[in-house]
C-alpha cells in the first residue's frame, strides 16, 4: 500500500497549535490526517498517539467508549512537552466501519461484549491495519516513539512496520464511566489492553 502526502496547514485547537497534515492512500483515495507539534531531530524519541477514528466518541461526546478522552489526553500532554504527534487513521469501529459499528453497537445493547459483538457480524475482533503508519511517520522523520496506547497488538503491529522503534509505551487510561466501565474490562480481559479495571463498577452492557 502506498500513501501520498498532500497538503499541510496550521490546526489551532484549545491546547495549542498544531500542525496538521493530510494523506491520501493511493490504491483506495482513503484520506488520513496526522497532527504534529514543535520540532525533533531524526534520531530523538518522540511522544505521539497512533488513533483510530471513532465518530461516536471522538465527535459526538460519546461515553461508550475511551476515544474521545485518549485524544482529548493525549493532545494535551503533547501540549505540556511541546512536542509530538497524533496520526489520526480513519479506521472506524475498529476497521469495520461506521454502520457496521452501529449494528455491534445494537448487539452490544443486547447483551453481547464488544468482541463477540463483531464475531457475530462475521467480523475478526479487530481488522486494523497499521502499516500505513510507517510511511506517514517517515514523512513527518520519525523513527522513535514513546507510544501513548494501552494496547500491546498495536505495538507489535508497530515494531512489525520496518523502521519505526517503539522506545517507551506511555499508559492512556482516561475516561472510565458507568456507561465504558464494561467496555473496558472487556479490552482488558479479551483484547489483552493494560488496563486495570475494577469489578465492583460493572453495570452490564455498554
Ligand atoms: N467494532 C467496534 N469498534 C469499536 C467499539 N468501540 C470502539 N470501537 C473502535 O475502536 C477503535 C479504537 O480502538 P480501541 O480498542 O478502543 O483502542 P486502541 O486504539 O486499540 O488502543 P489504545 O491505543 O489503548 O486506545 C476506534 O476505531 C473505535 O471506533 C465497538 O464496540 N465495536
Ligand atoms: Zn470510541
Amino acid at each position: 500500500m502506498s500513501i501520498e502526502f498532500v497538503a499541510s496547514s496550521s490546526l489551532p485547537t484549545r491546547w495549542g497549535d498544531f500542525t496538521m497534515h493530510g494523506f491520501v492512500v493511493s490504491e483506495t483515495g482513503k484520506e488520513h490526517v496526522a497532527l504534529t507539534m514543535g520540532h525533533w531531530q531524526e534520531d530523538q524519541p518522540v511522544l505521539g498517539r497512533i488513533h483510530s477514528e471513532c465518530l461516536t466518541g471522538d465527535a459526538l461526546f460519546s461515553q461508550r467508549c475511551d476515544c474521545g478522552y485518549q485524544l482529548e489526553s493525549a493532545m494535551h500532554r503533547i501540549s505540556e512537552v511541546g512536542q509530538g504527534f497524533i496520526l489520526y487513521l480513519r479506521q472506524e469501529g475498529r476497521g469495520i466501519g461506521l454502520i457496521n459499528k452501529i449494528r455491534a453497537y445494537d448487539l452490544q445493547d443486547q447483551g453481547y461484549d464488544t468482541v463477540a459483538a463483531n464475531l457475530k457480524l462475521g467480523f475478526a475482533a479487530d481488522l486494523r491495519d497499521f502499516s500505513i503508519c510507517q510511511p506517514m511517520l517517515a514523512h513527518l522523520g520519525i523513527h522513535k516513539v514513546r507510544l501513548m496506547t494501552n494496547n500491546p497488538q498495536k505495538i507489535k503491529a508497530m515494531q512489525e512496520a520496518s523502521g519505526i522503534e517503539i522506545v517507551e509505551r506511555v499508559p492512556l487510561a482516561v475516561g472510565d464511566n458507568p456507561h465504558n466501565h464494561f467496555y473496558l474490562q472487556t479490552k482488558a480481559k479479551r483484547m489483552g489492553h493494560l488496563l486495570h479495571i475494577d469489578n465492583d463498577n460493572d453495570n452490564g452492557q455498554s
